[in-house]
């Protein structure tokens, strides 16, 4: 739901500069009787990556793009985070909700160069074949599939 839901053993953190947004966070995770799995922090992704207190295994980063994916709903135009503020992490989930290949595949080819200790986890045994690129990552077509998170790139480490 949130920017990035940071899991260890069966405790998440869903981190969100936007109060309002961890609250309906909250609210949905006390409906769905999960509300003590997760603790919500508001707080800035760039002060966190910086101050490298905090590590986790795995990230879902669901960062702000521009929302081209979905205009029909929204339009999120700013882009905040670096995905190599990410590096102590060993898996990564980078998704949007655009169908900009320079937000999407451009943006994780990029930190694989950055990192070549990351390799991609291809999605092929998680999503039909139909939604699965050459590179092994996740790509839908919001008009063809009315899926409105049209990308989503799985990064391990493998060093
Ligand atoms: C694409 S939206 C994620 C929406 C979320 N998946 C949901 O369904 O509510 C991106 C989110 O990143 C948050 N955000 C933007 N910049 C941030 C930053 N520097 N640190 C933490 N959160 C940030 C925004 O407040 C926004 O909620």
């Amino acid at each position: 739901m949130l920017i990035i839901c940071m899991i260890y053993a069966m405790q998440a953190d869903a981190m969100d500069v936007n109060e309002g947004r961890l609250r309906i966070l909250g609210e949905t995770a006390k409906s769905h009787q999960v509300a003590g799995l997760i603790t919500t922090i508001r707080s800035d992704l760039r002060v966190l990556a910086e101050t490298k207190e905090v590590q986790y295994d795995k990230l879902l980063l669901d960062a702000p793009c521009s929302g081209i994916g979905v205009l029909s709903k929204r339009a999120d135009l700013r882009w905040n985070c670096k995905l190599e503020d990410m590096e102590e992490l060993k898996n990564l989930q980078d998704d949007t909700c655009s169908i900009d290949s320079e937000e999407n595949q451009g943006r994780a080819e990029a930190f694989l160069l950055r990192h070549p200790e990351f390799l991609v986890d291809p999605v092929d045994r998680l999503v039909p074949s139909r939604f699965v690129t050459p590179q092994s990552v996740f790509l839908s077509n919001p008009v063809k599939h009315s899926l409105d998170e049209p990308f989503a790139a799985r990064l391990v480490r493998a060093l």
